[in-house]
Order: C-alpha cells, then structure tokens, then sequence
C-alpha cells in the first residue's frame, strides 16, 4: 500500500516462495533453502514473503514457516486451508496475515477461489480465530460478486482475486476475464475490503493487473522461481516490482495528464 495515495502508483510484491521448496524438495537436500529465498526476496523489493502450508506439504514444510516467521524483515503472509489443523497452526506461528485458500488434495495447483458462502460457519470461525491472535485474514476468492460480498458480511478486512482464468485464457477471452477482475475490484472496494490478487500471473500478463489502481498486493510465486532459473533469483524478484510499478506509474501518470 502507499503511503501518497491509496490507489497511487506503489503496488505491493508478495514473493511466494513455495516452488524454491519443490525444487529442494525434489531431492530432500537442504537447498535451495527457503529461507534463504525469502531474506535475499526482501533485499531484492519484495513487500510480503507468501507461504502456502499445503495439507499434503508437498512444498513448504511447518519447519520452513516457523524458520522464516522471526527472520522476515517485512511480513509473512501464510496461505492455509480452512482446517484446525492449519488455523491452529497459525494460531502458533502469528503471521501478520493469513490467506484462507480451497485445497484439494488431487490438485496440480490451486484451481478456484475459496467458496465463502458454502463455508460461511467455517471461514467465520476460522477469522474469529485467527483476529483473536492479532492476525489480519484476507479470503483467496474468484472475482464473483456474491463471494466478494459474502467475504465482506464474514468479516474479513481482506480478499485475493484469484486470477488463474485471467491468466489461463486465451484470445478473446483475456479481455474478458481482465474485466471481470476489475469488476470484482470495483466491488470489493465498494464494500470496504482491501483488495490484493494472484494465482498465474508472470512477467507479461502482469502489468494490466498491476494497472488496477485499486489493487493493493500482487501474491506471485510460480513465474519468478521459474525466471530465476535463467536470471537469477535477486533479478527476477527485482524485475517483476519494477514491471509492476511501472504499470502503476503509467496509469498514476496518464491520470495526472
Ligand atoms: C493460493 C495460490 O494461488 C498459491 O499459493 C498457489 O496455490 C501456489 O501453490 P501451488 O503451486 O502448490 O498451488
Ligand atoms: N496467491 C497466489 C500466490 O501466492 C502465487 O501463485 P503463483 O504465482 O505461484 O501462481
């Protein structure tokens, strides 16, 4: 969030760094180490280190989130699925912010938003829990009017547009699931939320998100690990938060024009 203007030109980079822990995970070494990860992350612009605790661990471990809590010089923001098990956790680890997400045991990857209405019993006491704690709790979400005002009613301060069909579509259909992005934005900001977004965005399809005056936080993981690969993992964070506020800049200025 910036500190000039709410909806000014600074947009904030969650760096999730679950995929540094596939590729450790891969061989069960030590490295890349995920802490390691996020320190160099911060040093390199990013706002928020972003874990997801899958219930199957397939990436991030518990040790890693109690590792990488104390050390972060920014703030974690912990993706967990609704269960005791993960909110209890939580409870125990203290993140500044923790990021309700649907969980699938089968999944490659994380396919739709959290259904807020279907779970509402669940996910409100699950915010009870985790506000109880002094943790500030956002609902990963599709851009749907009726879950972003269920997330609302809730009581979350926060929500995540899930952007995965944004960045699965092709053709004429970007255009279209760009605008149902800033339709949920318009909608979560009419009811108060902060709003952030993510899930499959990389360094192309990012910047008519990062455009979105209204977005507060952009949670990328999967492109940077990916690009850090041929780049370097300083250069890839620090290319993707300058392609990012150049998108900012660039509508904060044509709106001054
Ligand atoms: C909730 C979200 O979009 C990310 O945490 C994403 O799930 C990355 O983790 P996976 O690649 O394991 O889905
Ligand atoms: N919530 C989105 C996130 O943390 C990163 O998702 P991805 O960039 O790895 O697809």
């Amino acid at each position: 969030m910036s500190f000039l203007d709410p909806a000014g030109p600074v947009i904030d980079l969650g760096v999730n760094i679950d995929h540094v822990a596939t590729l450790r995970n891969a061989r069960g070494t030590t490295y890349p180490d995920p802490l390691k990860a996020a320190l160099l992350a911060e040093q390199a612009g990013a706002d928020l280190i972003t874990l997801h605790l899958r219930e199957d661990r397939r990436h991030i471990k518990d040790a890693d989130v109690l590792a990488i809590r104390p050390q972060l010089m920014t703030r974690m923001n912990l993706e967990a699925a609704v269960t005791q098990e993960m909110i209890d956790f939580a409870c125990q680890v203290k993140p500044q912010d923790v990021c309700l997400v649907p969980e699938r045991r089968e999944e490659v990857t994380t396919e739709g938003g959290l259904d807020v209405i279907r779970y509402y019993k669940e996910v409100e006491a699950a915010i009870k829990q985790l506000k109880g704690e002094g943790i500030r709790v956002s609902l990963f979400i599709d851009a749907d009017q009726k879950q972003i005002e269920a997330a609302a009613a809730v009581g979350a301060p926060v929500i995540e547009l899930h952007t995965g069909r944004y960045a699965e579509a092709e053709g004429d259909a970007v255009a279209a699931e760009l605008e149902r992005i800033k339709q949920g934005v318009r909608v979560g900001v009419a009811n108060g939320l902060k709003v952030n977004a993510g899930h499959g965005l990389h360094y192309t399809n990012v910047q008519p998100i990062a455009a979105i005056r209204e977005i507060d936080e952009l949670n990328i993981g999967h492109a940077i690990v990916a690009h850090a690969v041929f780049a370097g993992w300083e250069n890839a964070v620090r290319e993707m938060k300058a392609i990012m506020v150049a998108a900012r800049l660039g509508v904060a200025l044509a709106a001054q024009a």
